[in-house]
């Protein structure tokens, strides 16, 4: 068979283990239920022929057992039935029908509503099972399993995903591997294909040009399968990095800052982050509604976290983010939510070239995010990318050097930072000691509090970089002449 074969020949480990899980599912599927009694739900799209072609291999491999065959396969008896709604692209329309050609496959054309027909279809014949090329961060996705009854209100039968947990890229990476033909559009820019009313190239693949008419990369050179959907328009308007259409019209964004860490309460450790982001969040016109320390519990930081969501428009989240025991954050920001925590392969990646050979256990249990509603935010300073849950931005740092640098990634990345080109700034340079310049800064910022200070090093041992920013030129020379009143002359180098 030759998708097995491809498969086989393939030195990519990961494809292999995913290709052989699906191969599993779907033999199972075939072995629970016979094969008038499965159905397969096609509709042209990349998820869908991806399945098509693991269908046909499992089909092939599951009849080769049974009879111990070796033929080819040239027709597919799996029910194939495809939903078709005049809003399609004429493109997978065409698609669909001429794979049905290609591969032998008899397709039931339905016209109706996904419930609807499928009452019907289950009326008519004895179907008990429908696979389905649903992935992890699909929006129908959050709560399924590979094996997952239809839903409440759902005429019952079992919908199979054998394709549950596969990338955007492990998507790519079979499609390219087997070479296998798949809907044209995706070679122009189509990352995630809906109706005609909802969907357009997606602008991360856009590539500048002097013509008029706008050109797209392919599909397959998205960098970020978690933005695959970023051309459903209307749908998911803002999936790219903003702080939510409806926050747009208030006149000050709410923000929520809450801190994780048995040992602040414990007096242990002082938090410095959350002073930082305060100051940082209203530097950049946001009022702090709030600012809290949890205890390293679950059920604490979903209470919080759901509180605050709905009443701010960005929660900040930091302290207890990572593979120990007490590490909860994620979990609690999952439970807000009402989502699990799945493995991320995309940040598994990540953590895995910062911690390559030392890692023993399980990675994945290092990699898992609240499943369906993360969005990871890269950039190029940053080794890990920012974790952000709607409306919810989880912070890895531990101490302000590593805020600052999350802070000036964030803001790039987001709209947070909206109204900083409208600021004034100014940089001193010192090689002051953080001891010698943290009082005299710290006053400075209570003389001032109409200026954001910000300090940051490019190294340990070298000098600190102390940053002016407010609305009014005057006021932060004012503050420059405070500072240096307060040390020996020279001392500061203006950067700018
Ligand atoms: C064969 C099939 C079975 C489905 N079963 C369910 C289900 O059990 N529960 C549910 O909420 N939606 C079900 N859906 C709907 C999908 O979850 C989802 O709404 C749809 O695929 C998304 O299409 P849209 O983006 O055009 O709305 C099913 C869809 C299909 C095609
Ligand atoms: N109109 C339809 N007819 C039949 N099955 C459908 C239809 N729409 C969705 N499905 C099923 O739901 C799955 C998930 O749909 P989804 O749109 O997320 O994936 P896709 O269309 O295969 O790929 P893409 O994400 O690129 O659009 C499909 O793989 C298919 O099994
Ligand atoms: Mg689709």
């Amino acid at each position: 068979m030759e998708i097995d074969k491809a498969i086989g020949e393939s030195d990519d480990k990961r494809l292999k283990t995913k290709y052989n899980n699906a191969i599993f599912v779907i033999r199972r599927a075939l072995s629970l239920y016979s094969i008038e009694e499965v159905a397969f739900s096609f509709n042209g799209g990349k998820d869908s022929t991806v399945l098509l072609h693991l269908l046909r291999a499992g089909y092939f491999l599951h009849k080769k057992e049974l009879s111990s065959s070796n033929g080819g396969l040239s027709s597919f008896p799996v029910r194939t039935i495809y939903f078709e709604s005049p809003s399609a692209f004429t493109e997978i329309n065409a698609f669909t029908y001429d794979a049905a050609q290609t591969y032998g496959i008899q397709l039931d054309i339905i016209r109706q509503d996904f419930k609807s027909g499928l009452e019907a279809l289950l009326k008519a014949n004895p179907i008990r099972a429908i696979f389905l090329g649903v992935r992890i961060g699909d929006p129908t996705a959050v709560g399924q399993e590979q094996f997952s009854p239809s839903s409440p209100g759902w005429p019952p039968f079992m919908r199979v995903n054998p394709i549950l947990d596969w990338s955007y890229r492990d998507v790519w990476a079979f499609l390219l591997t087997c070479k296998v033909k798949y809907c044209t559009l995706y070679d122009q820019g189509y990352t995630s294909i809906g109706s005609i009313h909802d969907t357009v190239p997606n602008a991360l693949l856009s590539v500048n040009d002097t013509s008029s008419k706008e050109k797209f990369k392919p599909a397959y050179l998205l960098s970020d399968g978690r933005l695959e959907r970023a051309g459903r328009v209307k749908k998911n308007a803002s999936v790219k990095n903003d702080v939510g259409s409806d926050s747009q019209k208030h006149e000050v964004l709410l923000a929520s800052v809450i801190a994780v860490g048995d040992e602040i309460l414990s007096g242990t450790v002082e938090d410095q982050l959350g002073l930082s982001l305060c100051k940082k969040l209203t530097s950049v016109g946001w009022s702090v509604q709030q600012t809290s320390v949890l205890r390293n519990d679950v059920d604490s930081v979903s209470e919080e976290v759901d509180r605050q969501r709905s009443i701010c428009d960005m929660v900040f989240i930091y302290g207890g983010v990572g593979p120990l025991h007490s590490d909860v954050t994620l979990a609690g920001v999952a439970k807000a939510f009402g989502v699990r925590l799945a493995p991320d392969e995309e940040f598994e990646e990540y953590l895995r070239h910062l911690i390559s050979e030392q890692c023993t256990g399980d990675r994945n249990e290092m990699a898992q995010l609240p499943e369906g509603i993360t969005e990871l935010l890269h950039h190029e300073k940053l080794s890990v990318p920012l974790i952000k849950c709607r409306n919810v931005i989880v912070l890895a740092a531990t101490n302000t050097e590593e805020l600052e640098k999350e802070w000036e990634c964030l803001t790039e990345l987001t709209k947070l930072g909206g109204s900083t080109s409208l600021m004034e700034s100014k940089l001193l340079m010192t090689s002051l000691t953080d001891v010698e310049v943290a009082e005299p800064l710290s006053k400075l910022g209570l003389e001032f509090p109409d200026i954001y200070l910000g300090c940051y090093r490019k190294s340990r041992q070298g000098p600190i970089i102390i940053t002016l920013k407010g609305k009014d030129n005057a006021r932060i020379d004012l503050a420059v002449q405070g500072l240096c009143k307060k040390f020996k002359e020279g001392v500061f180098v203006d950067m700018k």
